[in-house]
């Protein structure tokens, strides 16, 4: 047998040999531009993982953009990934169906958080998934929970009992919209009541309550050792049991003849409709509630409360949105309801002007990882300029490419939404500049990345997006928001699993973004 020191020496040559004969044969994106990495290890993770979201890639852009926006970023031991916030690429990329897959690393993640559901799937597995999940997801379903989101949102005006001397108080809006937005995907997924905002102790809610928000910290920031991350984690199996018990309860149901609305029974259904060959199995529909849960209800409730640190910032916004709901609500009173509907929601064009830039200004999933399942050929919106100095228009890249997709920078990209870009202005929305600027059509909603694009886009973005406005409508109706200023500047938009507000200093406390609530004068 070979000595230690030996067979360590003949493996290093062999790796070196391997690693040559790999960059000789491999399309190469070395000569792409990007920042120096910290360190061979590490490469940019840790200014990547560290920094707050979207920054890096804000950043990069703003430093980048006379070569365009793709950038080269160093992973971990020297590994080659891109940075794309290039309308074109991301096009290109979004079109591709499953040449440009998910990363194996997100799917995992996704299988340790949510189990094989649709946000682990890839293939033809994510394809019969998504098809048997698609009825529960419509425009008529979402519309139709318009009156329960606007239940829940009214219930937000308890508020007031807890206002002081003054007329004010302070909450912290992350906690107080995790539990109210995880009430609301409970009914509406399952026709379940968590009670999570009247603080009942629902098994089921502690088990998701903090399933993103909480861990994500560890995962998204990388602080404490994996041990830390899974003990904090809630108990997925204790999930999974109680999902077990919904869907036969649903199943049951549907049997009867009882045509129930949320979502849980429409994939029931969906599923029962469906041929044996190309229906969810027990673990794949269990999954997929899981999967709804973790996905539906952190990402609506950090976007409401980006939208509060926005309305604290701009009071002006504030006033016309609120002269825009009052107004709404007494054409409403007029015709003799006392409830928004779907429709008037979509009349309410300011209203519209402001989520849309919400969602813009702070996309809560700031970015997402995929890689070519080929060797494949990028568009690119501009030319970019390579280190070596050639001119390019379009980016070879190899099979297993690791490709960025940064949602923060390309909905801050001044190609596409102004040169103004980087500032909060819902005017943008209303001027008509954005249609003619637009020549590369992505996303589902205003051409923004913020719920992803192609076939992977966020299947519950309608649902959310209606949701969001129930919330913010009453909210805004019954309250006046502002911020102590000096807390204002230390707000963090904390690059966790989504983006979470968290205060400079005081990250280890968790989401924290204290706004002074006043109660306003319904007219
Ligand atoms: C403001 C709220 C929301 C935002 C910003 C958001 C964002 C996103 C994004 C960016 C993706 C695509 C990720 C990728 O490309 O890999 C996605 C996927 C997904 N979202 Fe949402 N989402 C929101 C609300 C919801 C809600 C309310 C639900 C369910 C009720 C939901 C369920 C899902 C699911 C199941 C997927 C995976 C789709 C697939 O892979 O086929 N989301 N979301």
């Amino acid at each position: 047998m070979l000595p230690l020191v030996e067979s360590c020496s003949v493996l290093g040559v062999l790796w070196i040999a391997y690693t040559l004969y790999r960059r000789w044969t491999r399309i190469s994106i070395s000569d792409i531009p990007g920042p120096e990495p910290e360190s061979f290890l590490l490469g940019s993770q840790r200014e990547a993982l560290q920094s707050q979201a979207g920054e890096a890639s804000l950043r990069l852009s703003f430093i980048f953009s006379q070569f365009g926006h793709v950038i080269r970023l160093k992973g971990i031991l020297g590994t080659d990934r891109l940075l794309i916030s290039d309308p074109k690429a991301l096009h290109y990329m979004y079109s591709s169906g499953y040449n440009i897959r998910k990363h194996g690393v997100r799917s995992e993640i996704a299988r340790l958080v949510a189990g094989e559901g649709l946000t682990w799937a890839n293939n033809d597995v994510h394809k019969r998934q998504r098809r048997v999940n698609s009825p529960a997801f419509g425009a008529a379903e979402a519309c139709s929970y318009v009156p329960i989101f606007t239940a829940y949102a009214n219930l937000a005006t308890k508020w007031k009992e807890s206002l002081g001397a003054d007329g004010s108080t302070v909450v912290n809006a992350p906690n107080f919209f995790t539990r109210y937005f995880l009430d609301v995907i409970g009914e509406v997924a399952f026709d379940y009541r968590f009670g999570t905002i009247n603080d009942e102790n629902d098994p089921l809610a502690t088990a998701f309550s903090s399933l993103i928000g909480h861990c994500s910290l560890y995962l998204g920031r990388q602080q404490s050792s994996s041990w830390d991350y899974w003990n904090s984690c809630p108990s997925p199996r204790l999930a999974t049991d109680i999902a077990k018990e919904l869907v036969e309860e649903k199943a049951e149901a549907l049997l009867a003849g009882n045509n129930k609305r949320d979502i849980m029974s429409l994939l029931v259904k969906a599923n029962a409709s469906t041929n044996e060959r190309a229906n969810l199995s027990e673990t794949e529909m269990l999954a997929q509630m899981q999967t709804i849960m973790v996905a539906g209800h952190e990402t609506t409730a950090n976007t409401m409360s980006w939208t509060l640190f926005e309305l604290t910032k701009h009071p002006d916004v504030q006033t016309k949105l609120r002269a825009e709901i009052q107004a709404t609500g007494r054409a409403i009173y007029a015709r003799g309801d006392t409830e928004f509907t779907a429709s008037d929601f979509e009349s309410m064009a300011y209203t519209t002007a402001v989520m849309k830039e919400v969602l813009r200004f702070h996309p809560v999933t700031y970015s997402s990882l995929r890689e070519a399942a080929r060797d494949e050929i990028l568009p690119l919106s501009k030319p970019l300029v390579t280190k070596s100095g050639k001119t390019i228009t379009e980016l070879p890249i190899a099979k297993n490419t690791a490709l960025v997709v940064s949602l923060a920078g390309y909905n801050r990209n001044k190609d596409v939404f102004g040169e103004d870009a980087d500032k909060f202005n819902p005017e943008r929305w209303l001027d008509g500049s954005l249609q003619e600027k637009t020549t590369t059509k992505l996303g589902v909603y205003g051409n923004l990345m913020t719920f992803g694009s192609g076939h992977r886009a966020c299947i519950g973005w309608r649902l959310a997006v209606y949701e969001y406005q129930a919330f913010l409508v009453e909210l805004v109706k019954n309250f006046e928001f502002s911020m102590d200023p000096t807390l204002a500047s230390k707000i963090r938009r904390e690059a966790s699993v989504v983006m979470i507000p968290t205060i400079a200093g005081e990250i280890e406390l968790g989401p924290q973004l204290p706004v002074i609530i006043k109660a306003v004068d319904i007219l």
